[in-house]
């Protein structure tokens, strides 16, 4: 039997504070009005203004064309992974990818035949003129043969967004995220986004397994010494949010993996709207 060395992460922060929009709702008098709708007037012409003649970063995704992004610099983490870097057609570019949602990429495998793929990319739209994706080549995978070839100056055709899950800041109050080898792509973007934005309170838990040490992808430089084992529902049951209407469990991992937490999960408690698998 496989043994997987499990790589736990909490990140403990407080409940959102609704308590100041509250008081303006509560205090709002009919007085106010004319004040208000001269205040919105105002702002509606300084945000035209403001678009007309500031740079808003150009989105260049597109969800019906393929559209081509050119490979800068290639990164080897580990045997079998790479994170792979793609400049956008301008400095002041963001790719448009909303948080939890990927990409499809569009190659050729080793007999020339096309193939697609959905990548999560673990850049954020904060990070402007490029995008990159952490790849995980299988020896006969198709599009990993198409990544194991690509080299600086290549174009990878790319389309989206893509992808049926939405974040938004608040949404619930804690994450349990069971993510498996290259699965930890989503998982790492929608961290990135709670812990960038001060205003999001958002518990997360991660529950991350791997073959072998050396496949932990995204790790801290610093020496790992995680659990090891198959991911079981007992951990589950100590490392994850217990089942609630304002929790939701995350999941994106080899099918045989997901099926395995479906399972745990539910008979843990968890309803399906509880659950999300990428
Ligand atoms: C929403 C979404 C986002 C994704 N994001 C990423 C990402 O950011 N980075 C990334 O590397 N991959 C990601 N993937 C997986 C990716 O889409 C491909 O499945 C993966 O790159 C393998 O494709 P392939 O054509 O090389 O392999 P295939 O030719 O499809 O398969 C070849 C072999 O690899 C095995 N295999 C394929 N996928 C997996 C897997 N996930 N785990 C274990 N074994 C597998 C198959 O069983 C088979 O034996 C994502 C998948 C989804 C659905």
């Amino acid at each position: 039997m496989l043994e997987l060395p499990i790589l736990k992460m909490s990140f403990r922060l407080t409940k959102f504070d609704f308590s100041h929009f509250r008081y303006f709702a509560e205090k709002l008098q009919p007085e106010l009005l004319g004040g208000a709708v001269a205040i919105v007037a105002v702002g509606l012409t300084a945000a035209y203004f403001y678009r007309r003649f500031t740079k808003v970063p150009k989105r260049c995704l597109d969800p019906n064309n393929f559209k081509e992004f050119e490979l800068i610099k290639k990164t080897q983490l580990s045997h079998n992974s790479a994170r792979f870097k793609f400049a956008l057609p301008t400095p002041n570019s963001v790719l448009g990818l909303p948080v939890g949602k990927n990409i499809l990429a569009r190659g050729r495998d080793s007999l020339g035949e096309e193939v697609m793929r959905s990548y999560t990319p673990i850049t954020l739209d904060s990070d402007v003129g490029y995008f990159e994706l952490v790849v995980k080549m299988y020896p006969n995978g198709k599009m990993s043969h198409h990544f194991r070839q690509m080299k600086i100056g290549d174009k990878l055709e790319v389309k989206g967004p893509k992808g049926r899950f939405s974040y938004k800041p608040g949404q619930v109050r804690a994450f349990g995220m069971i993510a498996g080898g290259s699965g930890i792509t989503p998982m790492f973007q929608i961290t990135r986004a709670v812990l960038e934005n001060p205003k999001d309170k958002t518990m997360i838990f991660l529950l991350y397994a791997n073959v072998t040490v050396d496949d932990i992808l995204l790790k801290p430089p610093n020496e790992w010494n995680g659990g090891v084992g198959y991911i079981t529902k007992e951990m589950i049951q100590t490392h994850c949010p217990a089942p609630s209407n304002d929790i939701q469990i995350l999941k994106c991992g080899p099918p045989l993996m997901n099926n395995a937490m479906t399972t745990y999960l539910n008979a843990l408690g968890y309803q399906p709207k509880m659950q999300f698998q990428f």
